[in-house]
This record gives C-alpha cells, sequence and structure tokens, in this order.
C-alpha cells in the first residue's frame, strides 16, 4: 500500500493554508467589485434602473456558467494548477481593466466631473466584466476540487472540514469587502476633478486578485497535483455520442436490454471511462431540480427592499448573509450534525440538502407573512375599474364639492381629501402645496407657482429641514419622517407672517409600523437553508466525482446557481403577481414542490466511493493484482520524481 505523507499541522495538509487564503482574497475581490458594479453602472454611466440590473444578474449567471469551460480546461488540458495560474492572470487583468474603465479624468476633456466619452468607458466595462467572469467562474470549480486533491484517504474528517472552512472563507472575503468598497466609492477622488472614487472601490478588489495570485503560487512547492489524462472531456462526448447511437441502432427488442443505456458504449470504449460516465451522470441528473433553490436565494435581495424599515440601506444588508454564514457553519459543524448523530439519525448528505431547500421555503413563507403585515399599513389602492382624485382646499372656509350628482365631499379648509398614490415602500415622499400668493422657492426643489404643487419627491428617512423663500422673506421648518411615509404640506397665504407655523402637514401614507425584528426570521431562515444546502452540496460534488473529472462536477453544481439565476431573469421578465406576498408564497410553494422530488431521487441514490468502483472496474478488466501493482509502481515513481522536484516530504509506507 502506498501512503503519501505530505507536510502536515493539525492533521491538515499545509498547502490548504495557501488555497483558503488565495480563495478569501479572490472572494474578497469578487464580492467587492460586485457590491459597486450597480451603482457604476447607475451613477458613472448613467444607465437607467433596469438597463443596470438585467446586465448586472446576467453578469452574475455569465460568472456561474464560465466554470464549464474551466473545468474542460483543467480536467482535459492543462490540470487544475496550471489552470488556476492562466486563468487568475485574466481575471486580474479584467480588474485592472475594470478599474482603469472608472477613471473618468481619462475622457473628462472638458473637466466638468463628467466622462465625455461614454461608449470608450462602456466598452471597456464590459471588456473588464467579460474577462473577470471567464476568471472567477474559470478557477471556481478549480479551486475547490484542487483544495479536494491535496487531501490522503486518512483524512476524510478534515476533507469535510476544509469544506466548510472553505465557505467560511468565502463569506469572510464577501463580508469584508461588501463592508468596505461602498465606503471607498464614497470618497471624492480625481485629477482635474474631484468625483466619487469609483477607481479606488474597483482598484482594491484588483489589488486583492493580484494578492490572491501571489499566495497561490507561494505555495506551489506544496501541492499535490495531478495531471489530466488527456482530453477527457472529448472521450467522454464521444462515448456518450457512441452510445446514443449504438442504442439506436440496436432498438429492435430483438436485442437484450443492457442494465444502463451507457453500457451500449461497451463495444468500443474502456469500461472504466463508462464507469466514471455513469457516476457523473448519475450525480449531474440529481442536480436538474436544484436551480430552484438559487432562484429563492438569489432573490432575498427582493425581500431586503423593504428593510429600510430597519433604517439600514440594502447594500448593508447584502452583509446579514455573510456574517450569518460565518455564526452558523461553525454552529452547525460543531454541535448540530454531530448532535444529530448522537441521537442515532443517519442526516445524509442528500438529507441535509433536502431540509436547506425547505428552510428557504420557510425563509419565503415568513417574507410572505410580514409583507402581509406591511400590506395592512397600506391604503387602499384603486383597482383596474376604479380611479381616486385628491381635492386640496386653499380657500378660507370649508367648501362643499359635488363630484357626481349623489356624491358630496366636505373639505376644510387646507385640507386634503382622498389621495391616491403608489410608491416604493422603503422610501419617503412629500409634496408641497402653494397656497401663498405668489412663487416659492423650497430647499432643494424647483420654486412653485400660486396655487400649484410639486411632484411627490422622496427624501431621507429621519428629521428634514426645509426653507421657504420668497425675494427677502424667508421661513425654516424641520420635520421628522418616517419609513414608507408619504406627505402633503399645505402652505397657506400667511406663511411668512407666522413663521412657517400655519404650515398644515397632511399624512397621505402612513410610516411603516411593521417592527425591524420580523425580518430576522427569514435571514436565519434562508442562510440555515444555504449552510445546509450549498455547503453540503460542495463536499457532496467532489465526494461523488471519479478522479479525473473533480472539477466538471463542480462546475455541473456551479451550473444550478447559474440556471437559478436565469431564472430570476426569466421571472423579472414575465412580471409579478399583483400582491407580494402570493409571490413569496408562490416561490415557497415551488421550492416546496421541488424539494419532494428532489428528496425522491436521492432516496433511489446510492452512495458511492469513485476511487473503490475504479478499482473493481480494473479488476474487472483483467487487471490483475500484479499487473495493477505495476502499474502503481510506476505512478508512485512518477509522483516521487515530481514531488522531489518539488521539495515534498513524502513517505512510502
Ligand atoms: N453566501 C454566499 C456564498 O457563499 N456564495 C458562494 C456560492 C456558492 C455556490 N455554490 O454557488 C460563493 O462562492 O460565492
Amino acid at each position: 500500500m502506498l501512503v503519501y505523507l505530505t507536510a502536515e499541522c493539525c492533521g491538515y495538509p499545509i498547502s490548504i493554508f495557501f488555497i483558503v487564503v488565495n480563495e478569501f482574497c479572490e472572494r474578497f475581490s469578487y464580492y467587492g467589485m460586485r457590491a459597486v458594479l450597480v451603482l457604476y453602472f447607475r451613477y458613472f454611466l448613467l444607465w437607467d434602473d433596469d438597463l443596470a440590473t438585467s446586465i448586472y444578474h446576467a453578469f452574475v449567471a455569465l460568472c456561474y456558467l464560465t466554470p464549464i469551460l474551466g473545468a474542460i480546461i483543467a480536467d482535459s488540458w492543462l490540470g487544475k494548477f496550471k489552470t488556476i495560474i492562466y486563468l487568475s492572470i485574466v481575471y486580474a487583468i479584467g480588474q485592472v481593466t475594470m478599474a482603469i474603465s472608472t477613471i473618468h479624468d481619462i475622457t473628462d476633456a472638458n473637466r466638468d466631473g463628467t466622462p465625455d466619452n461614454f461608449t470608450f468607458h462602456i466598452a471597456l466595462s464590459m471588456l473588464g466584466l467579460i474577462l473577470i467572469a471567464l476568471g472567477t467562474g474559470g478557477i471556481k470549480p478549480c479551486v475547490a476540487a484542487f483544495g479536494g486533491d491535496q487531501f490522503q484517504e486518512h483524512q476524510s474528517r478534515q476533507l469535510n472540514t476544509f469544506f466548510s472552512v472553505f465557505y467560511l472563507c468565502i463569506n469572510a472575503g464577501s463580508l469584508l469587502s461588501t463592508l468596505i468598497t461602498p465606503v471607498l466609492r464614497a470618497q471624492e477622488c480625481g485629477i482635474h476633478t474631484q468625483q466619487q472614487c469609483y477607481p479606488l472601490a474597483f482598484g482594491v478588489p484588483a489589488v486583492l486578485m493580484v494578492i490572491s495570485l501571489v499566495v497561490f503560487i507561494a505555495g506551489s512547492g506544496m501541492y499535490v497535483k495531478t495531471d489530466p489524462e488527456g482530453n477527457i472531456m472529448w472521450s467522454v462526448c464521444k462515448c456518450i455520442g457512441f452510445a446514443i447511437k449504438n442504442r439506436f441502432r440496436h432498438r429492435s427488442s430483438s436485442y437484450p436490454k443492457r442494465e444502463h443505456w451507457m453500457d451500449w458504449a461497451n463495444e468500443k470504449y474502456d469500461k472504466l471511462l463508462i464507469a466514471q460516465i455513469k457516476m457523473v451522470l448519475k450525480v449531474l441528473f440529481l442536480y436538474i431540480p436544484l436551480p430552484m433553490f438559487w432562484t429563492l436565494f438569489d432573490q432575498k435581495v427582493s425581500i431586503c427592499h423593504f428593510s429600510g424599515l430597519l433604517g439600514g440601506l440594502p447594500d448593508q444588508m447584502q452583509t446579514v448573509n455573510p456574517i450569518l454564514i460565518l455564526t452558523l457553519v461553525p454552529i452547525m459543524d460543531r454541535l448540530i450534525f454531530p448532535l444529530i448523530q448522537k441521537c442515532g439519525l443517519n442526516f445524509s448528505p442528500l438529507k441535509r440538502m433536502t431540509v436547506g431547500m425547505l428552510f428557504a421555503a420557510m425563509a419565503f413563507v415568513s417574507a410572505a407573512l410580514v409583507q402581509i403585515e406591511i400590506d395592512k399599513t397600506l391604503p387602499n389602492f384603486p383597482s383596474s375599474s376604479e380611479s381616486q382624485l385628491k381635492v386640496v382646499n386653499t380657500y378660507s372656509t370649508t367648501l362643499n364639492v359635488t363630484i357626481s350628482p349623489n356624491e358630496h365631499l366636505l373639505i376644510e379648509s387646507f385640507g386634503v381629501q382622498l389621495h391616491t398614490s403608489k410608491h416604493t415602500y422603503s422610501t419617503i415622499s412629500c409634496m408641497f402645496v402653494n397656497g401663498y400668493t405668489a412663487d416659492l422657492n423650497i430647499t432643494n426643489l424647483d420654486s412653485i407657482e400660486p396655487s400649484a404643487t410639486t411632484n411627490y419627491t422622496l427624501v431621507n428617512q429621519g428629521k428634514r429641514d426645509f426653507v421657504l423663500r420668497h425675494g427677502e422673506q424667508w421661513c425654516e421648518f424641520s420635520r421628522k419622517f418616517g419609513f414608507g411615509a408619504s406627505y402633503t404640506f399645505l402652505i397657506p397665504s400667511t406663511v411668512f407672517s407666522d413663521d412657517c407655523e400655519s404650515i398644515t402637514e397632511v399624512e397621505d401614507m402612513k410610516p411603516n409600523s411593521v417592527h425591524m425584528a420580523l425580518q430576522i426570521p427569514q435571514y436565519f431562515l434562508i442562510t440555515t437553508g444555504e449552510v445546509m444546502f450549498s455547503v453540503t452540496g460542495l463536499q457532496f460534488s467532489y465526494s461523488q466525482a471519479p478522479k479525473n473529472m473533480k472539477s466538471v462536477l463542480q462546475a455541473g453544481w456551479l451550473c444550478t446557481n447559474a440556471v437559478g439565476n436565469i431564472i430570476v431573469l426569466i421571472v423579472a421578465e414575465l412580471g409579478k403577481l399583483p400582491k407580494q406576498w402570493a409571490e413569496y408564497l408562490l416561490f415557497a410553494s415551488l421550492l416546496v414542490a421541488v424539494s419532494i422530488i428532489f428528496s425522491i431521487m436521492a432516496y433511489f441514490y446510492t452512495y458511492i466511493d469513485p476511487a473503490e468502483i475504479e478499482a473493481q472496474v480494473r479488476k474487472e478488466q483483467g487487471l490483475e493484482p500484479e499487473e495493477m501493482e505495476k502499474e502503481t509502481l510506476e505512478m508512485e515513481e512518477k509522483d516521487e520524481d515530481q514531488k522531489n522536484e518539488q521539495g515534498v516530504k513524502q513517505t512510502k509506507i
């Protein structure tokens, strides 16, 4: 028996340290750039909201599709080590390109603070984003699988812990960068004019990507590197194609059935390759329902939209997820899972993933319940067959208004009757009605003519000061605004003689009265779901893959995320249900249905040890133990030469 003893610390290969630090820096780079990307689209490139979010989601989907490319390169051509290095270089170039594209001074010839040639900035940033997607997606399946490759057979417990630590590093990187890069963007910088500092916000992630690459290369001498066994993906495609063709050729019932449709490739292809393809296809089949989890997960940002009531910004809410991950992963690993095991329950990986999906569904039910509470505080909006009318009385006495022969409204002096204005619930809006006899100027608003109104204007939550001016006359007043509320201010003709005292405030829409604590359960539920689903999925994809297709299966796993994102895009295009809570319940029900289907599929899945199956097939192929030993010895010599070159401590037992 041959065992390699690589340099270890507390039972873990030391090389793992370089891999997790590399992952931390890379995720810092990725999430840091993502945290300011939509802001860059909206406020630098001046794109509208729809275009900015569509391009953003398309970019995220691309980042989770490119893993297929990375896996093919790694498993069929360069091997994981070289693929990570080359694609990290592409990634770093992409980040630098992106950072350069945000320097407004490059095209700001007239020095007015805005770029003069948007085409240049758009083209450069799109090039940067494509390179980033290629890099981040390309290395993603390789890094996780490469980390797994560092462990020996006797380190299976440590291998499982590695995937949890790996996930912790992802989220530590994401947490720090999501906190830091928006702050960097808020700084002012520039050569000719001082503007929001996008170059710094994108530049720091670029530097982190370079550090990530340097750290990975620094560990070079310590890694266990497996070379690809030829163009495996091409062989897999040819083998599957042949099996399908051969099955079709022998479709008549006179031909005896075969146990598996891939067995129709037996005539031409190696039994080992067929066995390996069967293992991969079995897992990929199991992944079919999984994108639904990511569809809900990636929509959690939309749940956050009413997070305004937390008094925080949606951007900052993005940090709740990594914070909870950093707390929940150790709790699950050290407490919950061992406890379940102690109770004699077999909480197998696929069961964990099913429970994870149910947690995510519960998060959406919780979001629906909170939404119902919020809806109760909203005014009744007119249906499609109704309309609403708002009448403002700026006259000095009560007026009687007849709308139709039988309907009368009594409107007090400076009172408002009936109102409709639908607006985003996490914002505050206000409108002014000028009852003064001349034009008025109000802080931050255009001037208003007599008897005219301003449009509803969004203002920030909290106490706000307003100054009203007409020529030399002015008065100042403050109001406290609650989130989700809407106000109309009626300005009487006496406004300057009584120091703004007579301004009447009408609350068109009540402030949000739903307590912020009601949101905590949904964050907790969705992140618990993520820990059970995603960390387990990562481990499962590694453990069930044959040695030469580890990256491919990791890519398959990541693709479930890409498809989930594409579904989000489609759902956004198809439109929404009239009631937000109904939409949340619909998604929750869909995920419950999908988890039931998945649990049935999982029930029929038999966990395998790919190495054992491969050894068995080799044996059946007639590779006698001596021959296998010879083959192993040859491999051993080859590996030993390679490791001696790398200076890795290696012992044969
Ligand atoms: N909390 C988000 C997170 O950890 N995301 C992972 C993606 C996991 C996956 N399978 O898609 C990340 O690597 O960014």
